[in-house]
């Protein structure tokens, strides 16, 4: 029997591609994570959704589409045919989302192709289970904020964390790899600094802050983007959220 998280994430995963990616659809990008892998399900077994190409947000997003006999596009390919810079809708996990939809992205250290194909997109829709609900960002996912750095960057990024923000990190720590020495490498060759905060008062703000230090590539910050998230519930039920 399915887990109720698992069952959240299906159920979230099924109704958002039921209810947001159409036969009129040309483009779809798809997130990363293991909700997404629902995602991709649910499509797979809708035959008229087989003629959109997809974009992938990492290499785990592209063996789903592959795998699922999917089309498969980029926004960035030297084949014309295959370049879409211009997607319809994007859907995506998320590991915190709070009531504005702002969300930390970056679990699985794809947060910069994540941005990529969100800001890319038209509409940008997020599934989660109903853990990733929260009243303030920061006090559910406390791993920290993802932020993905080039490696001979990475202690200078550090410093200027602990020293150029206006909010003080709690922690920082350079995600290090599962089975394999050393620190996480992410699809673009470079390495995740997971800084948390505890309570994040203003997103967007901090995310820019981050953003311009030099050395980073993206930050797990996606505020102001998400027009919907739905969450899945432990008995299969769903929870939405529109962006106000
Ligand atoms: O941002 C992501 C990867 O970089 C994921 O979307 C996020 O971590 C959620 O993953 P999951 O669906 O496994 O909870």
């Amino acid at each position: 029997m399915a887990s109720a998280v698992e069952t959240g994430k299906k159920a979230a995963a099924f109704r958002a591609v039921d209810e947001n990616i159409t036969a009129d659809h040309k483009v779809v990008g798809i997130g990363s994570g293991s909700t997404v892998i629902y995602a991709v399900e649910r499509i797979v077994q809708r035959p008229e959704l087989h003629h959109i190409v997809y974009v992938p947000t990492s290499f785990q997003s592209l063996q789903l589409i592959t795998e699922g006999g999917l089309k498969l596009g980029s926004v960035e390919h030297t084949n014309r045919a295959l370049r879409f810079p211009e997607i319809d809708i994007t859907i995506d996990g998320a590991d915190e989302v709070d009531k504005q939809l702002n969300a930390i992205k970056g679990g699985g250290a794809c947060q910069f192709q994540e941005m990529v194909v969100a800001k890319a997109a038209k509409k940008f829709v997020m599934i989660a289970d109903y853990r990733k609900k929260s009243d303030k960002l920061g006090t559910q996912w406390t791993k920290g904020v993802p932020i993905e750095v080039v490696p001979l960057a990475y202690k200078v990024v550090i410093n200027a964390l602990k020293s150029q923000l206006s909010m003080k990190p709690e922690t920082i720590t350079l995600r290090m790899a599962v089975a394999k020495a050393g620190p996480v490498v992410t699809d673009n060759g470079n390495f995740v600094i997971d800084a948390h905060f505890g309570s994040i008062s203003d997103p967007s703000k901090l995310g820019r802050e981050i953003k311009l230090l030099t050395g980073v590539v993206e930050v797990g910050l996606f505020c102001n983007m998400a027009e919907m998230a739905y969450f899945g519930e432990a008995d299969g039920g769903v929870d939405i959220w529109t962006r106000k």
